[in-house]
């Protein structure tokens, strides 16, 4: 099972989702930013660094958001999700050719990696449980 970490990263109500680029796996698929821990890493410094490394902002760990366990083709992938906060920095994608900052009730209608699929229903509800 591979481990990866990902982000939630929320501007006035909503919620940054990003599509990988040509020529790197899964590509034209939408995602959480993310990647995986390198060794001896924790999955709080490896989200924080990946943030930096991919997307060129400096964010800091502001919860743990869950996890998620599901098939991403032939790999079996352990999804841990942490919202962050955007403290600096101005967003400068590697690995993704789209960024789109998506309000709960769109999130759906993008093409997500299987696991991010649970974690974003979760995020709906959870926006949706505040919101009442
Ligand atoms: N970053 C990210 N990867 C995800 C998510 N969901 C998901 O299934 N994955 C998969 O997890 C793996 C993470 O690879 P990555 O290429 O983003 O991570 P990385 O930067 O550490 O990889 P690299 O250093 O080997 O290039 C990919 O197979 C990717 O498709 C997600 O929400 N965010």
């Amino acid at each position: 099972m591979l481990t990866v970490t990902a982000a939630l990263i929320r501007k006035e109500g909503r919620i940054l989702v990003a599509r990988r680029r040509p020529g790197i796996s899964h590509a034209g698929r939408w995602e959480f930013p993310g990647g995986k821990p390198e060794q001896g890493e924790s999955p709080e410094e490896a989200i924080v660094r990946e943030i930096e490394e991919e997307m060129g902002i400096m964010t800091t760990v502001d919860a743990y958001f869950g996890e998620s366990i599901a098939h991403n083709g032939n790999t079996n992938i352990r999804l841990l999700v942490f919202e962050l906060t955007w403290e600096r920095g101005e967003l400068t994608p590697v690995d993704h050719d789209r960024i789109d900052w998506v309000r709960p009730e769109e999130l759906l209608g993008y093409d997500l990696l299987e696991p991010d699929v649970p974690i974003a229903r979760e995020f709906i509800e959870r926006e949706e449980a505040h919101r009442t």
